[in-house]
């Protein structure tokens, strides 16, 4: 089983210092239909102020579908700042960090249309209703750059950690603390393991979580992501708020997903991020079989929840977590108690004591210590649908420590988000009934907003029929 990514992938994504080029390399070497500059003809120009602006614009957008505008009410002032800002944004990290706190809202060009990534929830430019928006094109993302007022920044300003001395009020927490001598642990899968079906399938069954090894992501891989996290969040703080994501954006800096339909490469940035990305949905796709190939449904029956244009274009966010060095590690919370929405997540954790803590049923608090070199597998609650139950998400939550900053990636993997779930009755458990309605990944994200804890119950069948069954047993 090969699972690390190919040469050709690679090609792709590696990232090229553009500035020091003093000539087009062959990998970026197009054949160009040449435009001729001297040409009559040009777009129309629609002056908003004449009359007959109606009826041009109809002209325009009929024979042309773009014009310029003019007359348009946008300040020159304000145009100036932000081509102002723009050069400042691709001149990181050397440049003046701005004096407001925007919001970066990723974006893809698709074809000659703008469109807004459907995790956002806009569907197109007229819609967008957020104050004092630009639009700014970041290499092949297209970024809202939106001003946000102060409530807005009251509710997401980060706090100064690196210069806190004491726990404030406003993040003191009542720990239920976590056995650190507990002998049980979580499992270690080895891939390699002849008997790696059977011991994911236990695992999946009782614990929800374990740790994978031998899962051929390349140690350098993996210690590139954590020096890249690391990185970034080392950022000054106003250069990091400068990337802020509105609370309802999963996208952030990378390159266009198209980049590989080419043969030849774009003038624009690739990130090593994208590069771990491919490898860890890779890697889900195979423990999927496996977990799924462990109660005896092949690859057609689970073929729904697997991205129908393959790993090119992975469904699911990369969450990069970020947890500074706490004066009171007993009164603070690195990441509250969760299951995560995924059908299953893959994490990396920094080599830092305390982590990771998991809630085991008659036990407690469980701590995950790091494992050199192995990934953590944990199962979210549409797997949880998906499985009818059978396999568990896994409730757990992050802590601090006083020593060190610990880093962890999570890549949540899921299906694509308009792929409706449901239950794989198949399974052959009660009676062949589905515990839980048929979701889609985004309806959950709504259930979940709403209820929380109380999701999963949200999304169970209610059918007279299955209730009794169910819950007779
Ligand atoms: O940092 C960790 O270990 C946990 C991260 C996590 O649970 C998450 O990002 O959902
Ligand atoms: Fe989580």
């Amino acid at each position: 089983m090969s699972i690390t990514s190919s040469d050709s992938e690679y090609q792709c994504i590696a990232p090229i210092d553009f500035i020091s080029m003093t000539k087009v390399p062959e990998s970026h070497t197009w054949v160009l239909n040449p435009c001729d500059e001297n040409l009559l003809e040009s777009i129309p120009t629609i002056d908003l102020l004449d009359p007959n602006a109606i009826s041009l614009i109809r002209h325009a957008c009929e024979k042309w579908g773009i014009f310029h505008v003019i007359n348009h009410g946008v300040s020159s002032q304000l145009l100036d700042e932000v081509e102002l800002q723009t050069r400042g944004l691709f001149s990181l990290p050397s440049s003046k960090p701005l004096d407001q706190p925007i919001v970066l809202v990723g974006m893809e060009p698709v074809e000659d249309r703008v469109c807004i990534r459907r995790e956002c929830g806009l569907r197109g430019l007229p819609s967008l209703n957020l104050p004092n928006k630009m639009f700014i094109n970041f290499g092949h993302m297209i970024i809202i750059n939106a001003i946000i007022s102060d409530s807005e920044y009251q509710c997401i300003a980060p706090i100064d950690f690196i210069s806190m001395t004491k726990v404030p009020e406003s993040h003191t927490w009542v720990l239920h603390p976590c056995d650190e001598n507990l002998l049980e642990s979580i499992p270690t899968i080895d891939l390699l393991d002849p008997n790696a079906i059977s011991l994911i399938r236990h695992a999946c069954e009782k614990w929800g979580i374990f740790h994978v090894i031998n899962h051929g992501v390349s140690s350098q891989l993996l210690d590139e992501v954590e020096l890249q996290t690391r990185g970034l969040f080392s950022l000054p703080f106003d250069q990091k708020l400068q990337a802020f994501r509105s609370a309802n954006s999963i996208s952030g800096y990378g390159t266009c997903r198209r980049s590989c339909l080419h043969p030849k490469r774009m003038w624009s940035e690739g990130d090593v991020m994208v590069m771990y990305r491919n490898e860890m949905n890779k890697l889900a796709e195979t423990l999927l079989d496996l977990m799924f190939g462990s109660l005896g449904l092949t690859q057609e029956d689970t073929k729904q929840v697997k991205p129908k244009t393959g790993l090119k274009n992975p469904y699911g966010p990369l969450q990069l977590n970020s947890y500074p060095i706490c004066p009171d590690p007993t009164k603070a919370m690195g990441l509250a108690a969760h299951t995560d929405t995924s059908l299953l997540t893959l994490l990396y954790q920094s080599n830092t004591p305390t982590s990771l803590q998991i809630f085991k049923e008659g036990i407690g608090w469980v701590p995950v210590h790091p494992l050199n070199g192995a990934l953590i597998v944990n199962l979210g609650d549409l797997m949880q649908i998906l499985s009818n139950g059978r396999f568990k998400s896994v409730l757990h939550r992050a802590v601090v420590n006083n020593t060190h900053h610990r880093i962890s990636v999570a890549n949540f993997y899921g299906p694509p988000n308009d792929v409706k779930l449901s239950p794989l009755i198949q399974l052959g458990n009660l009676d062949h009934l589905p515990l839980y309605r048929s979701v889609t990944w985004k309806e959950y994200l709504e259930i979940k907003a709403k209820h929380n804890t109380k999701a999963l119950e949200m999304t169970i069948d209610k059918r007279e029929s299955n209730l009794n069954t169910k819950f007779e047993s």
